[in-house]
């Protein structure tokens, strides 16, 4: 994929606090997480559209771990899907998100201080996008870990003042760590499109898109 990205595909800092590190998980990694993520997009809560809050709904699908995500609110359970409690975080999905932050930082104290206690697991048909957005439902300045596995995506990156420029087009392909925090934790961000064909099958994934974000609530227990 080297190239014909919109970047050279070398760890980059997109903004202050905000590292793109490509090629981060191995093969064997992205298969892990792929068949992880379909366990838990059958249950307990099942993967789904999200509704938005003046009726819409998003292209993407989505499933939470720990705590489940609906517009402006975090919960235990699915009142919005099914009632049912959402499935634990894991401790391993949690040492990962340390790593990645140690990586991405490079800075091992900063890795060894985040505890995740939630994720967003999305998936992105050839035709889904996401708007820019902040990600502020999070009662913690704690950074975000972004992991990307199947089809390439432009991942637009900007600044906390406005969802408009100035911002960075990046190119999120499979395996691509990307985390923002500090100064840039609050940037408004989005995913304009989704490359299809770009996956290679090997993860697991036939087509489309995975993300998964890792955060902090900021919630009791
Ligand atoms: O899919 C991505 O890369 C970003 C997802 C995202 O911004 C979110 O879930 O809030
Ligand atoms: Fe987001």
């Amino acid at each position: 994929m080297s190239g014909d990205g919109l970047l050279p595909r070398e760890r980059t800092e997109v903004a202050p606090g905000a590292v793109h590190v490509p090629d981060w998980l191995g093969p064997m990694e992205q298969r892990e997480l792929v068949a992880s993520c379909r366990a838990w997009a059958r249950g307990p809560v099942p993967m789904r559209h999200t509704r938005l809050p003046r009726g819409g709904v998003m292209s993407v699908q989505t499933v939470c771990v720990g705590w489940h995500w609906r517009p402006y609110a975090y919960s235990r359970t699915a009142p919005d899907v099914n009632g049912e409690r959402v499935a634990a975080f894991p401790p391993w999905l949690a040492e990962l998100g340390r790593r990645a932050v140690a990586d991405a930082y490079d800075d091992p104290a900063a890795g060894a201080a985040y505890e995740p206690d939630t994720a967003l697991v999305n998936f992105y048909d050839s035709s889904a996008a996401m708007g820019m957005h902040q990600d502020k439902d999070e009662r913690s300045d704690a950074p975000v870990v972004s992991l990307s596995i199947g089809d390439t995506c432009v991942f637009r990156f900007g600044n906390p003042e406005t969802r408009t420029k100035p911002y960075t087009d990046v190119r999120l392909a499979s395996g691509d760590l990307f985390v923002f925090g500090g100064p840039s934790r609050y940037a408004f961000h989005g995913v304009p499109k989704v490359l299809p064909g770009t996956g290679d099958p090997a993860t697991g994934l036939a087509a489309g898109r995975l993300n998964l974000t890792l955060r902090t609530t900021g919630l009791p227990g």
